[in-house]
């Protein structure tokens, strides 16, 4: 149990106690956070009797408990400890996905305690400052809300009140069909055998983007992206669908019919990019300097720059399309990675020339075959995986390919948070402009 309690702390919560159950990346990020802030917490490590014994205890001495374990956990765990909820307490949980953590909370929790969950939207090496933190007020009083709203300001993140519904769908909208995207362009380049930085068709522009996107979610434990999108029922739908739009656009181009290939991709930008919702702003996500300045190989005067077909960029907005779905409606609650990620996608269909570019390699240029077969099969192995809900492959899928990967990781974590600075800087700029 901690530390002294520090001026910035509501008059009349003085003894007020946080506790944490999971210390892993979210939880300790979360320790660090209200350690400095001087608020009286006390937390338990699963391996460490030093902190306090059991999550019992915790349970037992706190006035708002976070839970920050694993999404396919989280009942378990709460079944365990959650029964020794001090009464009147407020509880929540950090997982990804909600209604499976509402569930949970529902089933195990007395009925004298509060349920009012929280979701930090981003990874635990990002800064939470300006970052959207989501409240899920779900069986709390408005005095609960802000007894949380008070801890967890010293985040300084922006709150953004949701229920648990409306945030499994808005997260699944932005988070399950890239994170899709970028999971199977890493699957192919290692069913290959290929690291991209040293193959010349995979430098510059927009592929220095998506490499970096790649290793970075790679990077990261395999559990966090599993639980995303099978545990979440509205992401299911949307991986099987981006699997079956990377399938379709796939032998459009196998059968090189430009004009039908042309004619889908144009309707797609049309519904995702020019709808009657709210759509792109005046500047790109993504200035043109980000795409050339960060890169992770070398061109060379011999091997210059080529056009790529982008396949997996046309099936992320060709599933949305045929969702309905809309990645802006939702950028007040979205990841740095997603909006790196919507950047990407968005550079393309910004730029005309560009597009019509890369559908004509789609149709004529047949160096990218191979690479596509293993993108394909890499987009439909994710999909059944998630429909099946098969954690244990999934997970097998993820690690082999992010041993594959791992020497990179830490030069792309350098690039990639650079990136991601560059995004913040040019999305405020353009809150700035909205609001004048
Ligand atoms: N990483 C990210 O980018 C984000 C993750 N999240 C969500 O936050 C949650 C935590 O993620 P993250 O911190 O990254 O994952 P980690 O794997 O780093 O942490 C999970 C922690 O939970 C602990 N744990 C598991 N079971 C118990 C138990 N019975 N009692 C006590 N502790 C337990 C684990 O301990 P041990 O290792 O000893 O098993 C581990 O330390 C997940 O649900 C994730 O979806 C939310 C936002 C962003
Ligand atoms: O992939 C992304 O969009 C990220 O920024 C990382 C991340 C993963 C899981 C979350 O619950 C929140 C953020």
């Amino acid at each position: 149990m901690a530390s002294t309690q520090a001026a910035s702390i509501p008059a009349g919560m003085e003894n007020f106690t946080v506790g944490l159950i999971g210390m892993g990346d979210m939880g300790r990020m979360y320790a660090e956070k209200l350690s400095e802030a001087g608020w009286r917490f006390c937390l338990f490590l699963k391996k460490n009797i030093e902190i306090l014994r059991n999550g019992h205890l915790v349970s037992r001495a706190s006035d708002y408990i976070i839970y920050s374990v694993e999404a396919a956990f989280i009942d378990r765990v709460i079944a365990q400890y959650g029964p020794s909820t001090k009464m009147g307490a407020i509880v929540g949980g950090q997982t990804s996905c909600k209604s499976p953590e509402i569930a949970a909370f529902e089933a195990h929790l007395p009925s004298d305690v509060y349920i009012l969950s929280c979701h930090s939207l981003h990874g635990p090496g990002v800064d939470p400052k300006g970052q959207p933190l989501v409240l899920i007020q779900h069986r709390a009083p408005d005095e609960a809300l802000h007894k949380v709203e008070a801890v967890l300001s010293c985040l300084q993140s922006k709150f953004v009140y949701l229920t648990a519904k409306e945030h499994d769908r808005i997260t699944a909208d932005t988070q399950a069909v890239t994170h899709a995207a970028f999971l199977s362009m890493g699957k192919a380049w290692h069913a290959n055998e290929q690291y991209p930085w040293e193959l010349s068709r995979y430098i510059g522009g927009l592929e220095n983007v998506k490499m970096n996107i790649m290793l970075r979610i790679y990077s990261q434990k395999w559990h966090v992206y599993a639980g995303l999108a099978i545990l979440n029922p509205e992401a299911r739908d949307q991986v099987a669908q981006y699997a079956k739009s990377v399938t379709e656009l796939y032998k459009l181009m196998l059968e090189g019919n430009l004009e039908g290939l042309k004619a889908r991709i144009y309707a797609a930008r049309d519904k995702v990019f020019f709808g009657p919702s709210k759509t792109w702003a005046n500047r790109p996500l993504l200035e043109a300097s980000i795409l050339t300045s960060f890169s992770l190989g070398t061109l060379t005067a011999e091997t210059p720059a080529r056009p790529n077909n982008h396949l997996s960029l046309l099936a992320m907005v060709d599933c949305w399309a045929e969702l309905g779905i809309v990645p802006y409606d939702h950028m007040l609650c979205s990841t740095p990675l997603f909006r790196l990620r919507l950047g990407v996608t968005e550079h393309l269909f910004r730029n005309t020339e560009m597009l019509d570019e890369t559908l004509r390699t789609a149709t004529e240029d047949k160096r990218y075959r191979s690479d596509d077969l293993e993108f394909t099969f890499a987009a439909r192995g994710w999909a059944e995986c998630v429909t099946l809900g098969h954690f244990e492959t999934w997970e097998k899928r993820f690690v082999s390919t992010q041993e594959f990967f791992q020497p990179r990781f830490a030069d792309a974590k350098k690039v990639g948070d650079e990136m991601m600075k560059k995004v913040q800087a040019s999305m405020d700029e353009n809150l700035k402009l909205d609001e004048k």
